[in-house]
């Protein structure tokens, strides 16, 4: 049986847009009452219901209206219409303050908010040593809050509130704050922690929402434009995405450059990234990698990489001159410029055709079962064979990614979860 514990009814917002401070005074003042504003619906009467236990995705572009929702559901912020109806204890990580005091030290928070719960000290004891274990900032747990960095700030607002044990767990873009060790680090507590419970999860990272939930609801312009299963759902903002940057962007501008719409329309689809400046190039010169990605299927670029996932290396290319055997291929190197492995297309038996202009290739390999850490990697455009070509375009440390904290802490490159162990007795 579904237990409904938030039940959101036709929520509408709505605010008085003035000109100027002058014609606030002017209205506030006036003798019969006049009108000066402007009236701006930030949300234009949202309605949905959030079952026990589940994780959903609340997205949508900027100004769509994600906040301010938040803020009502919370109880910062009272809607113009409409009603919000909770079950169970509601703990929020907010971009803006936690309710933390902000002359506290960590302790005295973590404390303040014990009490505020109703937590008996044996609790309380037990709660701080968990809350301060997780959020991890050292010595600043007896430092004043208001002396904390933004990340030090998340750690610990997120720590207390995970640990409050709520039934529902709101969490915001402040997440993306901490980094992104302390993320992964996050997911996995809620994972835990929040199993039975619900999470409503605001994010513009849509493959957090991918990761963590089993819904996604699209807010745009005050809007509820779709609620339901999490990739249709993101499918669908994407190309939102994609339409509305198309719209944005004057055709002629590209018109001028030689591309089509088409092609502007495929490139943002790609989200292929320009290779950035500084990077450190060696070759000849005869081809020029101008774009270059590490990402999975879904077009989605990747920070960090879960070893044995299939993920494509991705490459502009502009070929200067005719190039009769291309090479295309890659070095990865661990965080002390290890070479941990090093492929190319001619190493895995495949020949690219002769090439001039304008190419995208797209490596497509299976990541090894890396250990955890930061990698990087050199990508390369060659002419001739394996054993003897010319380099044309070589960018050192182009892509970089992380592969994120395993099981064990084990040294080596490779970090193996499988295999088999068997025992033959033997009698003496
Ligand atoms: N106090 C206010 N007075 C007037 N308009 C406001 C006020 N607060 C928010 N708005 C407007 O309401 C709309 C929704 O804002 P909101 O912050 O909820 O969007 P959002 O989806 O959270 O955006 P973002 O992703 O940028 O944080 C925006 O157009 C914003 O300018």
């Amino acid at each position: 049986m579904n237990e409904c514990v938030l039940d959101v009814r036709n929520i509408v917002k709505k605010y008085k847009l003035y000109n100027s401070e002058k014609e606030r005074l002017k209205e506030a003042f006036h003798p019969f009452h006049k009108s000066f504003h402007k009236d701006f619906y930030a949300l234009k009467g949202i309605s949905f219901k959030v079952n026990k236990g589940e994780k959903v995705g609340i997205i949508g572009s900027n100004g769509a209206g994600k906040s301010t929702i938040l803020k009502i559901l919370t109880g910062v912020l009272n809607p113009t219409e409409g009603e919000v109806v909770t079950e169970g204890r509601i703990a929020a990580l907010l971009e803006l303050g936690a309710g933390f005091n902000m002359d506290y030290t960590g302790l005295e928070n973590i404390r303040l908010n014990g009490t505020l719960m109703g937590c008996s000290e044996e609790e309380m004891e037990i709660k701080t040593q968990k809350i301060v274990e997780f959020a991890d900032i050292g010595d600043f747990i007896s430092q004043p809050v208001k002396t904390y960095s933004s990340g030090m700030f998340v750690r610990l607002a997120f720590a207390t509130q995970i640990f409050s044990d709520p039934d529902i767990l709101i969490v915001d873009e402040a997440l993306s704050v901490g980094d992104i060790r302390f993320q992964q680090k996050c997911y996995r507590a809620m994972d835990e922690l929040m199993e039975n419970k619900t999470v409503l999860l605001v994010t513009h990272d849509t493959a957090a929402v991918t990761r963590f939930c089993q819904r996604v609801i699209w807010l745009n312009h005050g809007e509820l434009v779709y609620d339901g299963e999490v990739t249709e759902g993101l499918r669908r903002y994407k190309e939102f995405l994609i339409n509305q940057a198309i719209e944005e962007t004057n055709d002629s501008e590209y018109q001028s450059f030689g591309e089509t719409l088409e092609q502007k329309r495929e490139e943002i689809r790609l989200n292929l990234p320009p290779v950035p400046e500084g990077i450190s190039k060696n070759g000849n010169g005869k081809a020029v990698i101008t774009h270059c990605a590490l990402m999975n299927d879904d077009h989605e670029l990747l920070e960090f990489v879960e070893p044995g996932t299939w993920v494509n290396v991705v490459s502009r290319i502009e070929f200067h001159e005719h190039t009769a055997r291309p090479l295309y291929g890659f070095t990865l190197f661990d965080r002390l410029g290890n070479v941990v492995v090093s492929l190319n297309s001619e190493t895995i038996d495949v020949q690219l055709p002769p090439q001039d202009g304008q190419v995208e290739y797209t490596f497509r390999f299976r990541m090894p079962d890396l250990n955890h850490g930061e990698y990087t990697m050199s990508v390369a455009v060659a002419n001739g064979f394996q054993t003897d070509h010319v380099q044309l375009c070589w960018l050192d440390d182009v892509l970089t990614f992380r592969v994120m904290q395993r099981e064990y802490d084990l040294p080596g490159f490779l970090y193996l979860d499988h295999g088999e162990v068997s025992i033959t007795t033997l009698k003496s």
